[in-house]
């Protein structure tokens, strides 16, 4: 067989180790070569692409992190109205398969081809961990451990100067990175988009703390965490950018002014950022992402198509696409109702 490969959507650590493991298992297991995409659909789009065959044991890519293919975003309708394009592209370099490794819109894309009949089966990543039909996204485990050891860092200097330290992490729709790194380091807020927060009942709770001499508050503010309808605070509205995606105004940076007034205490933020996203992939993730990688290329020697691997438990699966894309895996909030009992 011929496979095309391509990594879509935000780059996250672990992607080379999901190519690696592809590349790896197509060639030894199966003789077959795979053809590597750049930049997401973009090279599918333009015919950029590279041989991953030829010997390349790719061993040295596993601690690398970002994309060796490079990633991009593309709108979605200018990529249905490529269908034309897509499809000579794959003619044109004999592909009997794909395999895109992406996060949920990646994946939707994917099955957008899968039901225009291109065999596919899709490999899931995201840092934020909000894929249905898997436990886990590689990329998640290394963020969380950025994110904590980012926090355990902030603690010893919000507690010298007395001071609130608002955290602000990814998570544009799912609050995975903020409640795991919060429960990790004992933080004594965690907000969640899945929960809209009340602005006063966190002053309340900060006023509580310094009433009692405590010294300092950490807030874990998911990036996409929004104030309750009639809380006493709005968010300022950005609009959404040429891919779809909303475009975030900095909640953390809004709470901030609110909370210095209320509680009379200085207030610190800040953004941790991309820094979630890059460098090397923690051992948990590279194994994940080898694993995923290595069954997608069993799933597509065995025509299993419209799938996308999958871990339960510890074990590998395939989920239909369809059931992986149909909704995000957002935090039950009986866990998060869990995680408030070390609030304050
Ligand atoms: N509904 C859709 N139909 C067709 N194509 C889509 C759809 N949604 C997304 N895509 C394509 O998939 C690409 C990647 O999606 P997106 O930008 O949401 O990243 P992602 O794979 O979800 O990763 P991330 O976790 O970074 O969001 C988009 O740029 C677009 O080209
Ligand atoms: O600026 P970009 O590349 O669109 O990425 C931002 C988004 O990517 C994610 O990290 C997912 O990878 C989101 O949490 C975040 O909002
Ligand atoms: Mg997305």
């Amino acid at each position: 067989m011929r496979i095309g490969i391509l990594t879509g959507g935000g780059d996250c650590p672990g992607l080379n180790a999901a190519i690696r493991g592809i590349t790896r298992a197509a060639l030894d297991q199966y003789g077959s070569t795979v053809v590597g995409f750049h930049d997401g659909w973009r090279g599918l789009l333009t015919d950029s692409h590279r041989e991953m065959s030829g010997g390349q044991r790719l061993d040295r890519i596993l601690p690398r992190g970002g994309t060796i293919l490079g990633t991009a975003r593309v709108n979605p309708e200018r990529l249905r109205a490529g269908l034309g394009d897509i499809r000579a592209t794959l003619e044109r370099n004999r592909i009997d398969a794909l395999i895109p490794i992406g996060g949920e819109g990646t994946l939707k894309a994917a099955r957008w081809l899968s039901d225009e009949g291109v065999p596919v089966v899709g490999v899931p990543k995201t840092i934020d961990n909000d894929i249905g039909g898997t436990d886990y996204t590689f990329g998640f485990d290394t963020a969380v451990s950025i994110a904590t050891d980012a926090m355990d860092r902030l603690h010893t200097t919000a507690e010298s100067h007395r001071r609130v330290m608002l955290v602000e992490v990814m998570g544009r729709h799912t609050g995975w990175i903020a409640l795991r790194s919060g429960i990790a380091t004992g933080a004594h807020i965690i907000t969640i988009p899945e929960d809209p927060f009340d602005i006063d009942e966190i002053c309340g709770l900060i006023r509580a703390r310094f009433g009692r001499g405590d010294r300092h508050v950490i807030g874990v503010i998911a990036e996409g965490s929004v104030p309750r309808a009639g809380s006493g605070m709005a968010l300022r509205d950005g609009g959404v950018d040429e891919y779809g995606h909303e475009i975030f105004t900095g909640v953390a940076a809004q709470m901030a002014p609110l909370i210095e007034r209320d509680a009379g205490v200085e207030v610190r933020t800040t953004v941790l950022g991309y820094i979630q996203r890059g460098g090397t992939p923690s051992s948990y993730d590279r194994v994940l992402a080898s694993r995923l990688g290595a069954h997608a290329a069993r799933a597509v020697h065995d025509g299993a198509f419209g799938t996308m691997a999958a871990v339960r438990g510890t074990r590998m699966t395939l989920t239909p696409l369809a059931d992986a894309v149909c909704e995000l895996k957002t935090v039950p909030l009986e866990l998060y109702r869990e995680a408030r009992i070390f609030f304050g």
